[in-house]
């Protein structure tokens, strides 16, 4: 493979970071989908619409321990002239009532139980006395209740054929308890996305290597296999390139068969050993852009080889991370189906002084803070893109105009949410 001529590499246009997103969107589509079992679904997304197949809760439920009454039998109760209800079964939870309640009569009744025809209201144990007279239990009760009291109606939560979550939601803890609670033993989720990780530079050793001379050791992958994993993906090592373009080529090719998107780090800025910038100039790649104006990340690159997805993003851990929660977190939430997979942002105060005159926009890896009611967003550290340990921490990416000039602590600013 021809390295490219020096003057090509340096020739770029730079997108504006919506518009690279767009690019990348409009080349992604969502995934097939396939069947787990609920307790294997929390953290994957919903692979079809899902309804509720009955009412929920499915009967009359009592919310209380006590007993189940007529309220219209309890119009002139009060503490002095309490009324006595004939108390004619004991209903525990999961069994269904024998008997209906009729006037002057109650059921004792258990939070969960079944209410009994007839009754419209339960009255709280800690509400009301009994007593027994000829073997026959009465109960006691001193104040008058609305029709409806801690009675959970049929269908109250969730109406039949209502519609549970659309295709693409995310299920997390709530939505394993609805799924549970309307027989979805089995769930359509979307597969799982195949993400190959290759990682490209001379200089890389593997973690297990002991250092040696101007060699460091590859923390790109295992940071991009972690925040693919966040993302529900699965990664697919490839393993580690030297900067030799041939060598690159055939890997970014080979691990393309098995996945479907491939992520490079590293060799995509104007160096002589840039070897990204020549595996995707290749003649069947498809360039969707090799520049955006923002720092860090500038050089994150993408291309479509195959029908699929290939980005390029840059060697320096910091603009790796950046470039990753900017591009492949939405187009990972648009193979799963997600309606909005772009990161979403929010406004707070900043909560250090930027000095920095920036003439690209600059995304500032940071952390969410709650100050009495207010949020503040505070860099983690210095932004360099060269810098890893200010990833550590970070929740956020506070969005810094490119402006001619320094913003003040206290200052209103747009973050991104991770
Ligand atoms: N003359 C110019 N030089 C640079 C420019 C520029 O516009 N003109 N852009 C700078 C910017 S901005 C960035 S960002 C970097 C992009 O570099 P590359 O994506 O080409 O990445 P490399 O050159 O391969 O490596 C950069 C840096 O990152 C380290 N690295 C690479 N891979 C890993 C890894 N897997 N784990 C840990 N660290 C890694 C590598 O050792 C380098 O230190 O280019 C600037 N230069
Ligand atoms: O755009 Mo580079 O990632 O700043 O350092
Ligand atoms: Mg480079």
């Amino acid at each position: 493979m021809q390295p490219l001529d020096r003057t090509d590499r340096f020739r770029r246009t730079a997108l504006q970071p919506e518009e690279a997103l767009k690019l990348i969107l409009e080349r992604v589509s969502s995934l097939s989908t396939e069947c787990v079992p609920l307790a294997e679904a929390w953290g994957r997304r919903l692979g079809e619409a899902l309804v509720s197949p009955h009412p929920f809760p499915p009967f009359r439920r009592s919310g209380m321990d006590g007993y189940a009454v007529l309220a219209s039998d309890l119009l002139q109760a009060a503490p002095d002239t309490p009324v006595t209800l004939a108390v004619v079964e004991s209903v525990p939870s999961g069994v269904e009532p024998k008997l209906p309640v009729e006037s002057g009569q109650a059921t004792r009744i258990m939070t969960g139980g079944m209410v009994p025809e007839g009754a419209d209201a339960v009255v709280m144990l800690e509400m009301t006395a009994t007593e027994t007279r000829d073997g026959q239990l009465f109960v006691q009760i001193g104040k008058s209740v609305k029709s409806g009291l801690n009675i959970a109606d049929v269908g109250c939560e969730i109406k039949e054929g209502a519609m549970l979550l659309p295709p693409g939601h995310l299920i997390g803890s709530g939505e394993s308890a609805l799924l549970a609670s309307c027989g979805y033993a089995q769930v359509s989720v979307i597969r799982r996305p195949r993400v190959a990780i290759l990682s490209t530079g001379s200089e890389l050793l593997e973690v297990d290597q002991p250092l040696a001379p101007a060699k460091i050791r590859n923390s790109n992958a295992p940071m991009l296999a972690a925040m693919v994993r966040e993302c529900g993906a699965e990664p697919i090592m490839l393993g580690k390139v030297p900067d030799d373009a041939n060598a690159a080529q055939t890997l970014v090719r080979q691990g393309l068969h098995d996945c479907d998107l491939l992520l490079t780090s590293g060799g995509v800025s104007v160096g002589d050993y840039d070897v990204m910038v020549d595996v995707l100039a290749a003649p069947d790649v498809e360039l969707l852009f090799n520049k955006i104006a923002m720092r860090p990340g500038s050089p994150t690159t993408a291309a479509i080889l195959n029908h699929k997805l290939i980005v390029a993003l840059s060697g320096n851990p910091g603009a790796c991370f950046v470039g990753f929660h900017l591009f492949v977190v939405p187009a990972l939430k648009a193979m799963q189906l997600e309606a909005q997979p772009a990161m979403l942002s929010f406004q707070a105060y900043l909560g250090t002084e930027f000095p920095k005159i920036n003439a690209y926009r600059r995304y500032i890896r940071a952390r969410t803070e709650l100050r009495e009611g207010t949020v503040w967003v505070t860099p983690t550290g210095d932004d360099k893109s060269s810098l890893m340990t200010t990833i550590i921490g970070a929740d956020c990416l506070i969005e810094i105009p490119p402006l001619k000039k320094s913003l003040e602590m206290g200052q209103m600013v747009t973050a991104w949410k991770l």
